[in-house]
Formats: structure tokens, C-alpha cells, sequence
């Protein structure tokens, strides 16, 4: 979430790690291309393969569009950024990722896809989702960030926390209430203004939000809440105890069930191509039948294999000669050298 603290929180997790006993400095990627400056120092930073300025000039986007773009440039070298990150996770405890804040750019995009699913196969991966208590007090913003929430849950499938930050300026404990009592919730918004029309009637959004409210109880099973304050520091520890809670939930659940969609995956891809081979050989059968001449000619020659040694195809490479497809055409000059 924009504006949420997610920068700030980063650099206290950062400054956390690094003072702890035994101290654990983490590995950090700046995913941000448009972020001015980070109160962090990373490891990686987008700012430095990708000029966001430059992809907004080249391709004539906004400003969303120029990070969505600059995400998908920094995406084809992202092979390269994870090799960076696996040499690293002997020594290091944890590698944070601070990720642009919209929700359409990262969660929805391809890229943001292609990396959640990179790092999480191959690290045991948690999603921190950043709220911004104080802005977060109206039950109608709370419900719209609980279904932010939930649907990035759904998407990544990652175990999930939800981190309400900013606890100096107001305590989340109206939160994890509204969470675990659904009477609570609906009679704070009962309470709210605007939530009945002139005759007294339940106005549509109200409506809305009550048939909500019922779907996100099921979802809040599945979530762990903690309150921090980036600011002070406050909450960070138990912040680290549910990241450690989550490690076994994502060996648990989320391994097994990664592997079951590999399977999944390669036994389609097998059985597509058993078919496609049960097809060809059916139409090769039905054109010897019908041409029984022309097939008694097409034999396997020995001798004329002996002549035509080089049988062997070869695969093309084109990225390494020339870019095509809109996207990698001026790619290059987005791209810092
Ligand atoms: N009171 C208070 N303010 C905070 C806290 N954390 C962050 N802030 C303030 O919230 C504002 C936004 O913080 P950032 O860390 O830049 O937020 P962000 O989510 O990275 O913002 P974007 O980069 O725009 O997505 C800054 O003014 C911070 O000082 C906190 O725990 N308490």
C-alpha cells in the first residue's frame, strides 16, 4: 500500500537485524524504480539496470506505466538476480524484497508473478503486507484493504501477514477486533455515517460490506496480524516470530503444494505430447494407405544416411543477435550498461 510505510519498515527490520545477537544483516532488493531514495542501503536496486525516467520518455508512459515497464525490463534479469540471491543465502538469515506500492503493478502484473514465483521456489518465502493504521480506522477502508489483502493471499498463496503499522499514532487493537468479532465489525458499520439512506434502509454499499464482511471471516483464518511501529521500533520482534511461524507453513503447505503443480504441470505437458505423437503417426498411417505407392519409396535408405551425416538441428538463438516484440526493441537504451 502506497504511502503505508513500507520503506521506513524495511529500513527497521534492517537496523532490527543488524543490531540483534548475533547480528544477521539482511540482503535487500529495491524493486521500487521510481522511489527517489530509500533509508536503506541495498543490495540490489532496480535503480541501477532500469532508468524509469528514460522508459517513460522512450515508450511515452505515466508514471505507472513507467514503473510497471521498468518491473518487466528488470524481469528478463531476473535469472541473473536470483543466482546473486542463492549465492547469498548461505551466509544470509533473510532477504527482504521492498516491492512498488501499487498492488496492480506488482501483485498483478506478469513480472510481479514471475518474481513472487522465482524467489518463492526457490527460498521459503513470506508476504508482509504493509496498513497504515491510522488511515485504516473507517470500516469501509478497512474492509477495502482486507480484500487488497486477500486477494494478493489468493494470488501468491504465500503465507501472509498482515502488519499493521504506524501503532505509535494509532493502536491496531480496533483491527484485531473487527478480525476475530464479526458482531463488532458489523456494528461499527452500522454506526458509521452514510450506511442508511433518507428511509432508514441499508444503503448499497453498506449491503455490500455486510455480505463482505461474512466472506473475509473465512479469510482471516488463514491470516496472522501483528501491530508495529516503524517509527519507534515497537512490535518488530513479534514480527520475526511470525516470520519464523510462517518458515514451517511454507515448508508445510506451500512446498508440497508447489511440487504438486510441477507434477501437475509436467504430466500435462507429457500427455499433450503423447498426443500430438498418436496424431501424427494415425495421419502418417492414413497417407501410406491412401498413397501406398509413394510410401513404399519413402523408406529409410542406409546408404543415403551414410552421404548425409549432418542430421543434427540446430536451434537458433535470436537473443543473442537481435531483439524482437515491442517490449525488448528499444530496450537497450532503457537499460543501463
Ligand atoms: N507515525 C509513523 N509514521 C510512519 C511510520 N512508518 C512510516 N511513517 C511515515 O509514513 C510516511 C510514508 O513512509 P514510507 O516509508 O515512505 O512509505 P512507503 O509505503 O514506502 O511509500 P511509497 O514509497 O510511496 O509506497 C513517511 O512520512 C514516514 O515517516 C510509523 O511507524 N509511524
Amino acid at each position: 500500500m502506497a504511502g503505508a510505510g513500507k520503506s521506513t519498515f524495511v529500513q527497521r527490520i534492517n537496523s532490527y537485524l543488524h543490531s540483534k545477537e548475533p547480528s544477521s544483516p539482511p540482503y535487500i532488493l529495491n524493486l521500487d524504480p521510481a522511489v527517489t531514495s530509500t533509508p536503506f542501503e541495498a543490495n540490489i536496486d532496480i535503480r541501477d539496470t532500469v532508468n524509469y525516467h528514460e522508459v517513460m520518455k522512450q515508450y511515452n508512459l505515466g508514471p505507472n506505466g513507467g514503473i510497471l515497464t521498468a518491473l518487466n525490463l528488470f524481469t528478463t534479469k531476473f535469472d541473473q538476480v536470483l543466482s546473486l540471491v542463492e549465492k547469498r543465502a548461505e551466509t544470509v538469515d533473510y532477504v527482504i524484497l521492498d516491492t512498488p506500492g501499487q498492488i496492480e503493478i506488482f501483485t498483478w502484473s506478469a513480472s510481479g508473478a514471475i518474481i513472487t514465483d522465482a524467489v518463492a521456489s526457490s527460498l521459503p518465502t513470506v508476504v508482509a503486507y504493509i496498513i497504515d493504521t491510522p488511515r485504516t480506522t473507517a470500516p469501509a477502508t478497512f474492509m477495502s484493504n482486507m480484500l487488497y489483502a486477500c486477494s494478493i493471499l489468493y494470488k501468491t498463496k504465500l503465507p501472509f501477514i498482515l502488519v499493521f503499522n504506524k501503532t505509535d499514532a494509532q493502536s491496531h487493537d480496533f483491527a484485531l477486533e473487527w478480525m476475530h468479532d464479526f458482531e463488532a465489525f458489523q456494528a461499527a458499520l452500522a454506526s458509521h455515517r452514510g450506511t442508511t439512506d433518507d428511509e432508514g434502509e441499508p444503503t448499497y454499499m453498506n449491503s455490500l460490506m455486510n455480505s463482505m464482511s461474512l466472506v473475509l471471516d473465512e479469510f482471516y483464518k488463514h491470516l496472522t496480524a501483528v501491530g508495529v511501529s516503524s517509527m519507534t521500533g515497537a512490535g518488530i520482534k513479534e514480527f520475526f516470530d511470525a516470520v519464523e511461524a510462517s518458515r514451517t507453513e511454507y515448508e508445510n503447505e506451500y512446498l508440497p503444494e508447489l511440487a504438486r503443480a510441477r507434477a501437475a504441470r509436467e504430466e500435462t505437458l507429457q500427455a499433450t505430447k503423447q498426443d500430438s505423437i498418436n496424431r501424427m503417426m494415425k495421419d502418417l498411417e492414413i497417407d501410406r494407405a491412401m498413397n501406398p505407392e509413394a510410401a513404399a519409396r519413402d523408406r529409410w535408405d542406409p546408404e543415403a544416411e551414410d552421404e548425409d551425416e549432418d542430421t543434427e538441428i540446430n536451434i537458433i538463438d535470436r537473443s543473442t543477435s537481435c531483439f524482437l516484440g515491442g517490449l525488448m526493441t528499444n530496450a537497450p537504451d532503457c537499460m543501463r550498461r
